[in-house]
């Protein structure tokens, strides 16, 4: 009664659709299983276009979580082909195939800039990413850590590597899927998830400020995710200055933990206002 789910990630063009055909072959020439890959294709927009637009990525998300949710069977494998270069999505990504049952694992495909440069540049022009979104993107990966269990097991991979197939499939076939456990129950968190949610939200809280900064003007207020309150941007913040604040934030809520994760967005939102004057 397994699901088995592989979540590949790593920067744009990084070879991940590459490994991601390797191994859907090997899959299908070892095994009867049907192998199911998503990609960004769920959304049918340009790549260039989803990642210079976080509206447009947020919803790209979205879409490869939900397209997960609907593939995912005790008969298919699934494979998803696609950045996933946020800690937070990989997480989100994991709870899903735990609320399902599966067993997963994660495989990086780790490139230097230079080769995925060089790579890029060699592509059919309308699959080439800008140099713009291209730099973008290799600055905003957040590599996978096997000491987390949403990125464990993992594999990584380098240019010059053989994809370990075989080992791959022992570990989605052989491993027994992990035990329904507290990150897909709601209250109480451990103290890890706690301290991971704490981060995870007031990082999303500043990303979303930085970003709409760039197109906003002073007096708007920002809409966060998770929050009903609004962010009031009286004067340009610099990431300097919210860093700050956030860690300042993180210091204070650890020392008074709440036992209600869903209100920490608002928390944020409510200190970002007193403080930043
Ligand atoms: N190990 C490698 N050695 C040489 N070229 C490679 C290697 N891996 C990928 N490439 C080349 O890089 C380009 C992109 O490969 P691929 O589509 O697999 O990357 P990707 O990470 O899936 O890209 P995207 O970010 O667009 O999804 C292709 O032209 C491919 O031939």
């Amino acid at each position: 009664f397994d699901m088995p789910f592989v979540i590949f990630c790593g920067p744009p063009c990084s070879g991940k659709s590459k490994r991601c055909m390797e191994l859907k072959s090997f899959i299908t020439s070892n095994y009867k299983r049907e192998v199911i890959v998503i990609s960004d294709d769920v959304t049918g927009v340009p790549k260039n276009e989803i990642y210079a637009d976080s509206k447009k990525e947020k919803e790209t998300r979205s879409g490869l979580k939900s397209a997960v949710q609907r593939k995912i069977t005790k008969d298919n494998v699934v494979l998803v082909d696609s950045m996933n270069y946020i800690k937070g999505f990989r997480y989100e990504l994991f709870c899903v195939t735990k609320s399902a049952q599966s067993p997963h694992c994660v495989i990086y495909c780790d490139v230097s800039k230079e080769n995925a440069t060089k790579w890029n540049s060699g592509r059919p022009q309308q699959e080439q990413y800008t140099q713009d979104v291209l730099d973008a993107l290799m600055m905003r990966m957040e590599p996978p850590d096997s000491r987390n269990r949403w990125d464990s097991p993992l594999f990584t991979i380098q240019y010059d590597d053989e994809l370990p197939c075989q080992q791959i499939c022992d570990a989605i076939f052989q491993r027994k899927a992990p035990s329904q456990n507290m990150s897909t129950q709601s209250q109480p968190l451990s103290s890890t998830d706690f301290l991971y949610e704490l981060d995870r939200i007031t990082q999303a809280t500043v990303s979303v400020i930085i970003d709409s900064q760039k197109t906003g003007i002073v007096g708007d207020a920002i809409t966060v995710p998770g929050a009903d309150e609004k962010v009031r941007i009286l004067r340009h913040i610099s990431l300097a200055e919210l860093q700050r604040h956030k860690r300042q934030f993180i210091k204070f809520t650890k020392m008074h933990p709440t036992s209600d994760i869903s209100k920490l967005s608002n928390m944020f939102v409510q200190y970002l206002n007193n403080s930043i004057t």
